[in-house]
């Protein structure tokens, strides 16, 4: 059987918690899979020589960990620059947050050359090569390059944005036309996958010569929706050790009185947290008998803290919640508890059980694994109820979530009332549902279904 390599910017020790859809995802595939996971270590060297870095090659368990350090000059060029000031913001449609006039782009294809060259020696001629996320999108046209002819699957853990918004990237044909370098491109939901057909028949004169294969660049690739899940029974299983049972119970008697609603989040601008925050206030407005009884639970984990945009995003948050706090706040009560923290993931199933209601409520998200932590928490007899965004990923397969639009603060507002009244039997059925999906299309389905598609690649 072939080994499996996964390369991804983001890499963590596969025994160990981490923060991240991407990470918990990888962590919990590599786990039952085995193979080499190859990325960057995380570590900034601050007088290091640009497109070099440590490489240091360890055993985590099952799987082999090659952690390779980048120098100051490639870390902002490469990740803060070109990856998350360019290519995050536009593939999330916010071409008002882009620094589109930067000269990331060297910077970004120096990173890329280099991982490609630290891992073209590690790589046996059986390997199955499985690279992660926008900031890789061009590492296997380096490793074909240098003479590397593996099976290479690519996946976008991000939504691909319109043609039109794409377009406005200024080297937007190079980055897509690297992606025809790959066997087979998978996406979160059929929406991005109709993004990338449109894209590429529209700017590439791409012709489809079967069920999503695409030709173009005289390279032939297949695409797919492949949208990503997480390990139900792992996390149940998290959910009865003594952490989360302990936070659980503390939760609920210090808001015994109340009804709680959480959100856990990155604090990042495609989360939509100000838009909720609003909407809650609205909730308060609108519909007073939620005053001195309703709670929100804001977990705010720091991210990218190096990046303007997500500075912004902090301080327009904390006013928020400071004014609404301030406004509505008393001895006994106070609305929003915000915590700018990761919270440990072992802490988190407790937490999703002990509240009434999820807001879910980002602008642009490629999937929402927090969305499906939620559910698979719940105590069937007695479920929360999640309101989910319908722009984010998830939205195409939990569809018996109350969809908002997040802009929509006054509808949004009405649907967390909604949920907060809603009758045990509609909240049961509709759980039954989502769990139903969620544990149907989980991350051993989304590992498997990907990796047999790319094995069977003509
Ligand atoms: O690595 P960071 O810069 O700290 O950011 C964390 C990860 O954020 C993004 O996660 C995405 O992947 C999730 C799993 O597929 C998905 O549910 C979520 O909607 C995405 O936002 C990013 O894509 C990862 O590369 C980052 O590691
Ligand atoms: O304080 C926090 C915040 C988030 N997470 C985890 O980080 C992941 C976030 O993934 P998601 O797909 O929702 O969004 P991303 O952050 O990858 O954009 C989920 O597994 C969360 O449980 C965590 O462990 N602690």
């Amino acid at each position: 059987m072939s080994r499996l390599v996964v390369v991804s910017n983001r890499l963590a020790d596969p025994r160990k918690p981490a923060a991240g859809g991407l990470a918990v995802a990888l962590g919990e595939t590599l786990k039952s899979t085995g193979g080499l996971w190859f990325g960057w270590s995380g570590a900034v060297v601050k007088d290091g020589t640009p497109g070099e870095g440590e490489l240091r090659v360890h055993q985590a368990g099952p799987v082999t960990l090659a952690e390779i350090d980048l120098c100051q000059e490639d870390h902002d060029a490469y990740y803060r620059g070109y990856a998350n000031g360019v290519l995050w913001p536009v593939f999330h449609y916010r071409l008002d947050l882009a620094n589109l006039e930067s000269g990331y782009l060297s910077g970004y294809r120096r990173v890329n050359h280099l991982f490609a060259r630290k891992l073209m020696p590690l790589l046996k001629p059986d390997d199955l090569i499985w690279i992660h996320d926008y900031h890789l999108i061009p590492l296997a046209a380096e490793l074909r390059a240098m003479g590397c002819d593996n099976r290479i699957g690519f996946f976008l853990h991000i939504p691909l944005p319109p043609q039109q918004i794409l377009a406005a990237i200024p080297s937007h044909e190079w980055l897509m036309r690297a992606l025809f370098a790959y066997d087979l491109v998978g996406f979160q939901s059929e929406a991005d996958l109709l993004n990338f057909s449109h894209y590429v028949k529209a700017e590439a004169t791409a012709e489809t010569i079967g069920a999503g294969q695409f030709r173009a660049f005289n390279s032939t690739v297949q695409a797919g929706a492949f949208p990503i899940g997480i390990d139900v029974n792992e996390f149940q299983r998290l959910g009865r050790a003594h952490e989360a049972v302990d936070t659980y119970e503390n939760t609920r008697t210090e808001y015994s009185r109340r009804r709680l609603l959480i959100g856990v989040d990155r604090l990042d601008y495609s989360k939509g947290l100000p838009q909720r925050i609003r909407a809650f206030n609205e909730l308060l407005r609108e519909y007073p008998e939620n005053q001195h009884s309703a709670t929100l639970l804001q977990v705010a984990s720091p991210s990218r803290e190096d990046v303007d945009a997500y500075a912004d995003i902090q301080h327009e948050l904390e006013s928020l919640c400071g004014a609404i706090n301030g406004n509505y706040g008393d001895f006994d009560w106070m609305p929003i508890r915000y915590i700018h923290r990761t919270v440990a993931r072992k802490r988190l199933p407790g937490l999703y059980r002990a509240c009434d209601v999820a807001l879910v409520t980002p602008l642009r998200d490629g999937m929402n694994l927090v969305a499906k932590e939620f559910i698979a928490a719940q105590d069937e007899a007695d479920p929360g109820v999640l309101v989910l965004s319908r722009f984010a990923g998830a939205a195409e397969q939990l569809t018996q979530a109350l969809l908002v639009n997040p802009y929509d603060i006054p509808g949004t507002a009405q649907a967390i009332q909604r949920a907060l009244q809603m009758p045990l039997a509609e909240r049961q059925a509709r759980h039954a549902a989502l769990l139903e999906n969620v544990r149907k299309y989980d991350v051993h389905w989304w590992c498997g279904q990907f990796l047999q598609t790319l094995a069977a690649v003509r």
